[in-house]
């Protein structure tokens, strides 16, 4: 028997980093998604390989330790916490692909850790619904990281383009917002634990300064949400933009990133910012009728990924 899932990507349009404290945020997921296998193990011993990413490693599920084979497994952390959390320690061997790029804010932990623990209750033939499996999810991302918000493990879950309130509703949008974005991505990876600890830190030692800047943007998703509604690019190209600035205020910005953030600008973009925690992995930028021209520019120097927004979310099965 082998028991398998999907989850998809996502981009966050607006409230990376603020959404941590409580304030609103929207993102979507994008058509690119981690898979999952899991089958029974017959030597005795559980193993995890990634062939995308190299890696090779075998698991003690019971302790969440792993003796290293190849590759260098940063993304385990999120998968041992999943077994931990799930499995009885019997045998197995799993397989992970992804087709998002790792480490560049868009959101492959969330969606490694879906599809890992999607896979598991089918294997454990336990029941689960996305409520269950999005909460279950956010635990795990929160216990690797110290500090996570539910929404790349919401939107993993469910999939579409979804509003997270201030009161943590989960609010999917009911329009077909089909904006073309073009997202540039650089080989430099963030690391989504250490980004949010230093945010954690330069606001405690500036909190007059940056507890403002967290309500602004705040009250940013918030006019990115109407805007989104009245399917009013420019504005939302507006919004975008000032977004960025505020995440260059908290410290996530980098030269890379800001090459082609500016890049866009420069080759017909409307707005463009970061998605996701920043210091290194990807930015997006919005462009009607300029996909084009903004594509190549960013291809010059950094990497350039075309995604769409899916209404798909996580998806399991089981093959006898
Ligand atoms: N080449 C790699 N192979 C496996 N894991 C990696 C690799 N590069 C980064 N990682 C790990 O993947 C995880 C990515 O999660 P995160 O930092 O939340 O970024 P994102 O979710 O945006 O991809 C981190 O734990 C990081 O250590
Ligand atoms: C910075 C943050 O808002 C988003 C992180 O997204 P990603 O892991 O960089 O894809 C953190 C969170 O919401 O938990
Ligand atoms: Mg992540």
């Amino acid at each position: 028997m082998k028991a398998m899932a999907s989850a998809p990507a996502k981009m966050i349009l607006f409230g990376e980093h603020s959404v941590v404290y409580g304030e609103p945020a929207i993102a979507g997921a994008v058509n690119k998604r981690a898979y999952v296998e899991i089958k029974k193990s017959y030597t005795g011993k559980s193993t995890l390989k990634s062939y995308d990413l190299n890696f090779e490693v075998e698991l003690n599920t019971k302790n969440k330790t792993y003796n290293l084979i190849k590759g260098k497994p940063g993304i385990i952390r999120y998968i041992l916490e999943a077994f931990h959390r799930v499995h009885d320690h019997t045998p197995i061997t799993m397989t992970l692909s992804s087709e998002i790029p790792i480490g560049s804010g868009l959101g492959s932990s969330a969606a490694v850790t879906v599809a890992t623990l999607a896979a598991l209750y089918r294997y454990h033939n336990i029941r689960f619904n996305k409520k269950s499996l999005a909460h279950d999810a956010h635990m795990v991302e929160q216990a690797v990281q110290g500090v996570a918000s539910p929404l790349d493990t919401l939107v993993s879950t469910y999939g579409g383009l979804v509003y997270l309130s201030r009161s943590k509703t989960f609010e999917p949008f009911k329009i077909n917002f089909n904006a073309p974005f073009v997202v540039g991505y650089t080989t430099k990876h963030g690391n989504t634990g250490k980004m949010v600890k230093d945010v954690r830190s330069l606001k405690n030692r500036n909190s007059k300064v940056i507890n403002p800047v967290i309500t602004s943007m705040g009250h940013l998703t918030n006019y990115g949400k109407q805007a989104i509604l009245k399917q009013d690019y420019k504005k939302i190209g507006e919004l975008m933009n000032i977004n960025h600035g505020f995440l260059d205020v908290l410290g996530v910005n980098t030269v890379e990133l800001s090459r082609m953030v500016y890049t866009a600008r420069e080759c017909g973009a409307i707005g463009s910012k970061i998605t996701g925690a920043g210091g290194g992995g990807s930015i997006i930028a919005l462009c009607p009728g300029k996909v084009k021209e903004v594509a190549e520019g960013i291809a010059k120097e950094d990497n350039v990924l075309k995604v769409n927004f899916t209404k798909r979310g996580v998806s399991s099965k089981v093959r006898m």
